[in-house]
C-alpha cells in the first residue's frame, strides 16, 4: 500500500491524516491545538504539525506529503530564514485602515477586481504588508520574503531550503497575484510596502514542491484551507460548500476567474487550475463556542437547546459580529442582540438565535455568490452541531447535504498528494462516505429581522 498524507494547519489546530492513495483508505490521523489570538508566531504552527505527524505515526513510511492551511496570513523572513515577527492571520483586522487607503489609492474597489480577482480588505496579505510598512518600518526594512502559512510550513518540511514555494490558490489571496493572468503584481506590492521582497514561485496544481529532509516523501504543492476542503469533499460543477470553521465560508467552482467590484466575492483560484469564487464571514463555529460559553454549557448541550426553542427564536435576533466582521466590511462591527422580550429570554431562545444568527450571515454568503446551487454541502466543525445542520435549510431556504463528518482540508491536501504520485492529469477520485440531506420549511420573516438588526 503507498501512503500520502494530507495536513490541515487551520486556524485553531493542525490536523494529519495518512490514507491510501489508491483508494484513499484513511490509515491513521492525528491533530494538535494552535494558539489562541490573531497573531501567532509560526513556530507555533511546526511544533503543531510535529505534534500531529507523531499522533497520526510519523511519515517514515508515506510517499508525498501536502500541506493545506489558513489563507492570507502573513509571513515575513529575514535574510537568515529567520521569521521577522509573529504572523498576522486572516482575521487580524489591524489592516482595516491600510485596505481602505490601498482601495482608494488604485482609484477604486473595480481598479482592484481587475487587478486580483478581489477587493482587499484586512484579512488579504497586501494589506498587512501596508500595515507593517507604516507601522513597523524596521520589521518591514528586515523582510526580505514574504510567503503564507502553508507555503513556510512546506518549506520547513522541505529542510528551509533556498526557495519557497506556492500554489494558486493560496497566491489569490495574497492580493497581489492575478488568478486571470496567473502572475504576481508587484506593483501592487510596490504600492503596499514601498518596494518588493522575494516571494514564493507559484507552482501549478500536481507540481512537486521539493522533498521532505526527514523521510524524504515528496512535497506536493500544498494550498490554502478552502482550496483543499474543495478538492475533499469532491466539490463537482454547480456545488457550492459552505463551511463553518472559524470562518464560515460559501464557495463555488468555476471554470472562468471572477472579479466581483462590489468587493463580496473573492475571486480565488483552486487547487485543480480553476477558479473558487468565494464569500467569507470571520464569525462562524466561535459564535457557538461563545453562546455555549454564556449559557455554561456544551457544544452538545447549546445544540439541544437550541432546537428545542422555536424556529426564530420568537423573534430574538443576535448579529453575530463577535469579531468585527469581513463580508461585509465592518472590522470595527460588535455582536449585539435585538427583539429582547419577556416571552424570549430564556437559554433555549438565546440558544437558537447564536445558531440563527451565524447561519443568517452564511445565507448572505451564499446569495452573494450569485449561483443558483445544485447541491449545498456543509462542512466544518461547526457543521458537527445537530442544530446546525437541522436548522441551516430553515435559514437558506433550501436543503443542505451534509458530508460524513470529517476532515475535509486535510483530506483534499491529502489527494493533492496522491495525485502528484500518480502524474494523472485530474486528482484521483476517491470514494467519499455519502452525504445525509436535511429539510425543512425557510423560517418566516427571519432573514429580514436580522437584516434589519445587522444593520444599526
Ligand atoms: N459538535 C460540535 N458542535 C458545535 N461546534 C463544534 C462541534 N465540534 C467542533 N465544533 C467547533 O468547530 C470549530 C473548529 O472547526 P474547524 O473546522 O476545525 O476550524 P478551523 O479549521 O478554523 O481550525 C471550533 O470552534 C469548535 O467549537
Ligand atoms: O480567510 C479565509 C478565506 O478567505 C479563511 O477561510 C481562512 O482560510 C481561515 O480558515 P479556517 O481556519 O476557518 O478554516
Amino acid at each position: 500500500m503507498t501512503l500520502v498524507a494530507g495536513v490541515d494547519s487551520s486556524t485553531q489546530s493542525c490536523k494529519v491524516v495518512i490514507r491510501d492513495a489508491e483508494s484513499g483508505a484513511l490509515v491513521r490521523e492525528g491533530r494538535a491545538p494552535h494558539p489562541e489570538g490573531t497573531e501567532v508566531h509560526p513556530d507555533h504552527w511546526w511544533t503543531a504539525l510535529q505534534g500531529a505527524i507523531e499522533q497520526a505515526g510519523g511519515l517514515a513510511d508515506v510517499a508525498a506529503v501536502s500541506v493545506g492551511a489558513q489563507q492570507h496570513g502573513m509571513v515575513c523572513l529575514d535574510e537568515n530564514g529567520e521569521v521577522v515577527r509573529p504572523a498576522l492571520l486572516w482575521n487580524d483586522t489591524r489592516s482595516a485602515g491600510a485596505a481602505a487607503d490601498l482601495v482608494a489609492e488604485l482609484g477604486g474597489p473595480k481598479a482592484w477586481a481587475e487587478a486580483v480577482g478581489s477587493v482587499p480588505v484586512a484579512s488579504f496579505t497586501v494589506t498587512k504588508l501596508r500595515w507593517l510598512a507604516r507601522e513597523e518600518p524596521d520589521n518591514a526594512r528586515r523582510t526580505r520574503s514574504v510567503c503564507l502559512p502553508h507555503d513556510w510550513l512546506t518549506w520547513r518540511l522541505a529542510g528551509r531550503p533556498d526557495t519557497i514555494a506556492t500554489d494558486r490558490g493560496d497566491a489569490s489571496g495574497t492580493g497581489y497575484w492575478s488568478p486571470a493572468t496567473g502572475e504576481y503584481r508587484t506593483d501592487l506590492l510596490e504600492l503596499a510596502m514601498g518596494r518588493v521582497p522575494e516571494l514564493p514561485r507559484v507552482l501549478g496544481p500536481a507540481e512537486q514542491a521539493g522533498t521532505a529532509e526527514h523521510g524524504g516523501a515528496l512535497l506536493a504543492p500544498g494550498t490554502g484551507d478552502n482550496m483543499a476542503a474543495a478538492l475533499g469533499v469532491g466539490m463537482r460543477p454547480g456545488d457550492v460548500v459552505v463551511s463553518i470553521g472559524t470562518s464560515g465560508t460559501a464557495f463555488a467552482c468555476s471554470e472562468t476567474p471572477s472579479a466581483d467590484a462590489a468587493g463580496l466575492v473573492a475571486g480565488f483560484a483552486d487547487a485543480t487550475g480553476r477558479y473558487l469564487p468565494l464569500v467569507c464571514t470571520l464569525n462562524a463555529a466561535r459564535v457557538l463556542d461563545a453562546a455555549a460559553r454564556m449559557l455554561g454549557v456544551t457544544p452538545q448541550g447549546l445544540s439541544d437547546l437550541a432546537l428545542r426553542a422555536p424556529a426564530g427564536s420568537g423573534g430574538l435576533v443576535l448579529v453575530p459580529y463577535l469579531e468585527g466582521e469581513r463580508t461585509p466590511n465592518r472590522p470595527d462591527a460588535t455582536g449585539s442582540l435585538h427583539g429582547l422580550r419577556l416571552s424570549n429570554s430564556s437559554p433555549e431562545h438565546l440558544a437558537r438565535a447564536a445558531v440563527e444568527g451565524m447561519l443568517c450571515g452564511l445565507a448572505d454568503a451564499l446569495d452573494a455568490l450569485g449561483v443558483e446551487p445544485a447541491r449545498v454541502l456543509l462542512i466544518g466543525g461547526g457543521a458537527r452541531s445537530e442544530a446546525v445542520r437541522r436548522i441551516a435549510p430553515t435559514v437558506f431556504g433550501r436543503p443542505v447535504l451534509v458530508p460524513t463528518p470529517g476532515e475535509y482540508v486535510a483530506d483534499g491536501a491529502a489527494k493533492q498528494a496522491a495525485w502528484l504520485l500518480s502524474g494523472e492529469p485530474e486528482p484521483p477520485h476517491w470514494e467519499s462516505g455519502g452525504t445525509e440531506r436535511y429539510e425543512g420549511d425557510p423560517t418566516p420573516g427571519l432573514r429580514e429581522r436580522y437584516h434589519e438588526a445587522a444593520q444599526e
